[in-house]
């Protein structure tokens, strides 16, 4: 059973701005998915369209094989959305924001989930203040607690820590794998890809509207990503026709440093690591240190989008 399958999903703004075109992607139930795209990707877009803030152009949507948009109020009791803008009345105090959301919901504000909600986002504290008096870091926390309170069995993050600083993403994630654990599904967006790769294990990549890949991490780092071979000659290598013919079965790059060859495998499976590094030797001499570099989830990304997670920031990696 799939939490969320889309079919053909496409969006068209005002103006003709497309901003998302014929996505097809299905979300595992119980997954924790990463939602990645460059600034402008259709991210937001798509996820207002689940939490029925944007209408979709065209396609069809099926929540826990509900169709999402003839069955809305089936579906919305079962997910919770985190959105990017704030928005809550700004007198209310953090427990009053919740009780509130319950009632929208339809259900009887279960008070000790409530306290559960605001201890563990760390709102307790803060729990009398007015939401207006809270710190844009806490407000996002209140988010995340509001969209949690009908114990959603599907839960939307988009950009859940933006602003909020390192130690309390981190218990925020924590409390994002107890629940993922529990069996709830949880898709998110965000920039932070080393988060993304560490928490999550589906992801999907859209760039301009469109889909590139949709799999499980695993499999997406197995198949795309590769080991560079560097070799330190602690000096720039500029590389001739003549390196390059040499070491053409290694994609060779100069670097400020020194050389970087891939890395793959040869036909009985060993790696090419041996012949890589031969290979740089009798063209370069020994280097002055060396090592292997696996590209992670943010190379990975950078290489099929052609450029980083957010404008600025993320910049290539060397
Ligand atoms: N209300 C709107 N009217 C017109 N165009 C819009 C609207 N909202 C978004 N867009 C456009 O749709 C495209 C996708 O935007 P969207 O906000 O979905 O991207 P995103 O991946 O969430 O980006 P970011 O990472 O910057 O939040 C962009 O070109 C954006 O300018």
């Amino acid at each position: 059973m799939y939490a969320l399958e889309i079919n053909g999903l496409g969006k068209v703004y005002e103006k003709g701005n497309r901003a998302l075109n014929d996505v097809s992607l299905r979300v595992p139930q119980g997954s924790f998915f990463a939602l990645l795209g460059p600034n402008g990707a259709g991210k937001s877009t798509m996820i207002n369209i689940l939490a029925d803030i944007v209408r979709p152009s065209e396609g069809r949507v099926t929540l826990l094989g509900h169709d999402l948009f003839s069955e809305r109020n089936w579906c919305k009791r079962r997910m919770g959305v985190v959105p990017q803008e704030i928005a809550f009345d700004p007198f209310f105090t953090p427990h009053e924001v919740l009780r509130f959301t319950a009632g929208l919901f339809g259900c009887r504000p279960d008070e000790a989930w409530l306290d559960e909600l605001l201890e563990r986002l760390e709102l307790t504290r803060h729990a009398g203040k007015k939401a207006r008096q809270l710190s844009g870091g806490m407000r996002r926390r209140l988010l995340v607690a509001q969209a949690l309170v009908h114990r959603p069995e599907l839960v939307i993050l988009d950009e859940p820590t933006a602003g909020v600083d390192v130690e309390l993403r981190r218990r925020l994630w924590d409390f994002m794998r107890e629940l993922n654990a529990g069996g709830t599904t949880i898709l998110l967006t965000t920039h932070y890809l080393d988060e993304a790769e560490e928490l999550c294990d589906h992801v999907a990549i859209i760039d301009r509207g469109q889909l590139l890949t949709a799999q499980p991490m695993r499999t997406l780092m197995r198949e795309i990503a590769s080991s560079w071979l560097w070799l330190n000659y602690g000096r720039p290598v500029t590389l001739t026709d003549e390196d390059q013919v040499a070491l053409a079965g290694f994609e060779p790059r100069g670097s400020e440093e020194g050389v970087c060859l891939k890395l793959g495998q040869s036909q009985d499976g060993q790696s090419t690591f041996h012949q890589a590094y031969q290979a740089a030797v009798a063209r370069f001499g020994p280097p002055m240190d060396a090592g292997v570099r696996r590209e992670d989830l943010e190379d990975v990304f950078l290489r099929l989008t052609g450029h980083g997670s957010q404008a600025q920031g993320s910049g290539v990696k060397s």
